[in-house]
């Protein structure tokens, strides 16, 4: 898959994501806004408008313990667990499977009144990153979704309006091993997450009824999003 007609492509937008969710929201820059707040999840984002929409770019941090960074990205990536944790999808579609780490998928989600529906055509790449801050530390794992385009699904054709995203999942796990040298169990680690996102509406959607609908939907998707990674997991073995 290496000379894949994507692959220059996601090798520069996947370093491009990685290097922003590696940024601490303090050097992210003015502007940025604390919007939600639930235990350990903080979800900022910074009121942005092209051509008079809305298109808030969002970063999220957040850490779960009894998973890892491998473990979020895998059922964050896989189709085949997306309708149990994605509340607003409607219809998915696999496109293209271009390797076992990259897919190209069609969604279409659930119409908000007063907006017409939306679909959303991007690919999608899974990846270890070796941790660089801590060389026999756990490897970072990361998901990077990229709006892209398909020959036979062109934008705009039937009743949805086609968004344009981009999204960076980046997951570092931490282990605090037991003091007695006992085996390692899931009280001993722990996922720090960061989740970016920058999403153009496509067309013409309200600022306000755009800005409510994140408000509302994010900090739901990534609660229901780990708290369904913990219960997948919670009695299967470690994934590292
Ligand atoms: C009037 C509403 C217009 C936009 C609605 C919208 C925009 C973007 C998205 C969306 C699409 C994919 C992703 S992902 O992280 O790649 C995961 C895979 O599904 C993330 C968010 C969804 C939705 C629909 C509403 C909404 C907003 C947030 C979260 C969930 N739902």
């Amino acid at each position: 898959a290496c000379q894949h007609r994507l692959w220059s492509e996601i090798e520069s937008v996947v370093k491009q994501q990685v290097a922003w969710a590696r940024t601490g929201i303090g050097e992210c820059g003015v502007g940025w806004q604390l919007f939600a707040e639930d235990g350990e999840m903080r979800m900022y984002r910074r009121e942005e408008e092209v051509d008079g929409m809305a298109v808030d770019p969002l970063k999220a941090v957040h850490t779960v313990p009894g998973i890892t960074g491998h473990e979020v990205c895998h059922y964050f990536f896989g189709p085949q667990y997306r309708y149990d944790w994605e509340t607003t999808l409607e219809q998915m579609t696999v496109l293209e499977t271009i390797s076992e780490d990259t897919l190209v998928f069609l969604q279409t989600h659930k119409r908000i009144w007063p907006a017409s529906q939306r679909d959303v055509l991007f690919w999608s790449h899974m990846r270890k990153l070796p941790n660089e801050s801590d060389r026999d530390g756990p490897d970072l794992w990361t998901v990077v979704n990229n709006s892209t385009h398909h020959p036979d699904y062109p934008p705009n054709v039937g009743k949805c309006v086609r968004i344009y995203l981009k999204v960076c999942l980046l997951c570092q796990t931490r282990v605090d091993p037991p003091k007695d040298g006992a085996p390692l169990t899931r009280d001993n680690i722990s996922c720090k997450i960061t989740y970016c996102s920058v999403v153009n509406p496509g067309g013409w959607a309200p600022a306000s009824v755009l800005r409510a609908v994140y408000k509302r939907e994010y900090p739901k998707f990534l609660k229901r999003f780990t708290a369904y990674v913990v219960n997948q997991t919670k009695n299967k073995p470690i994934m590292f």
